[in-house]
């Protein structure tokens, strides 16, 4: 699958549906076996949540918008598919969260590219299903850490911490991804899809519980003038870097 909503790949309610659909589909096809997911935008493999999605809009658009997002994780993170993210570009906040969620990560060996979990920078909070997904891939220390300080890591520093399993020349990522496929699809599908559920499940189950609850806090939240506000002036901030 690539990415391909310029200038920034950011994941409005109407590229997280295209993208939900499009894992379903996927999914129920019996002769796909495995995705590789890649961007056809220069630079960026995803900017995050599209941003103008949570200013000034009604709570029933907040509560749309939010649980488009929880669908595209559970469907990702639960799939069972082999899943490798080929990140040929920067992925802040919602993007790692897509990186994160695959069986494995590899990145384009490039300093400019940046990937973390950066609301904290945003004057927002990481919500704990995104929490669980950074630490059950790095560890609770480098989570706290990297989540605390908002950080967006380097690809170097970003594959010495484990948040990507390895870097490759840009030019080489898509035959690279092709190889670890190829070397994840060697197993029999039923052993390999019920160790990822037995390591999955328990986060998975935990969003799918407290999903009715998730939405309503993200509305309370986003909805504060505070956030309201925090969102603006990042916006801006983003224009004013531009000129
Ligand atoms: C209870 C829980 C509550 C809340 C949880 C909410 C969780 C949120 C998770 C998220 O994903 S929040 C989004 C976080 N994303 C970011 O911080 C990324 C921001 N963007 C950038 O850092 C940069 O744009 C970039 C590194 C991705 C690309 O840089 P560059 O190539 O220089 O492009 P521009 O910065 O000029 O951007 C072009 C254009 O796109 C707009 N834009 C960028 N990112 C977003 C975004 N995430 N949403 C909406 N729009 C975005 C940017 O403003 C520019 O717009 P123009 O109109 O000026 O062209």
């Amino acid at each position: 699958m690539k990415f391909k909503s310029p200038p920034v790949n950011s994941l409005s309610l109407e590229f997280l549906t295209e993208f939900s659909i499009g894992l379903e589909k996927l999914e129920n096809n019996r002769a796909c076996r495995g995705v590789i997911i890649t961007s056809a935008v220069p630079k960026i493999f995803s900017s995050g949540l599209d941003i103008t999605e949570m200013c000034g809009k009604s709570v029933e658009h907040y509560g749309e918008f939010w649980r488009a997002v929880q669908e595209m994780w559970l469907r990702l993170y639960g799939s069972n598919m082999v899943t490798v993210a080929a990140v040929n570009g920067s992925s802040p906040a919602g993007g790692c969260l897509i990186a994160l969620s695959c069986d494995y990560r590899i990145m384009a060996e490039n300093p400019k590219f940046s990937i973390g979990l950066n609301e904290a920078q945003l004057g927002i909070v990481a919500p704990f299903w995104f929490k669980d997904t950074f630490v059950n891939v790095v560890g609770h220390r480098i989570a706290e850490r990297s989540l605390q300080l908002g950080s967006l890591h380097p690809a170097p520093e970003a594959q010495r911490l484990g948040l990507v399993d390895e870097l490759v020349p840009e030019e080489k990522l898509m035959e690279k991804a092709a190889a670890v496929m190829a070397q994840w699809l060697a197993l029999p599908d039923h052993a390999r899809q019920l160790t990822k559920t037995m390591m999955r499940k328990a986060v998975l189950d935990r969003l799918v519980a407290h999903r009715e609850e998730d939405i309503k806090n993200f509305i309370t939240f986003v909805s504060k003038e505070s956030i309201q506000k925090s969102l603006r002036m990042y916006m801006e901030m983003l224009k004013k870097r531009k000129s």
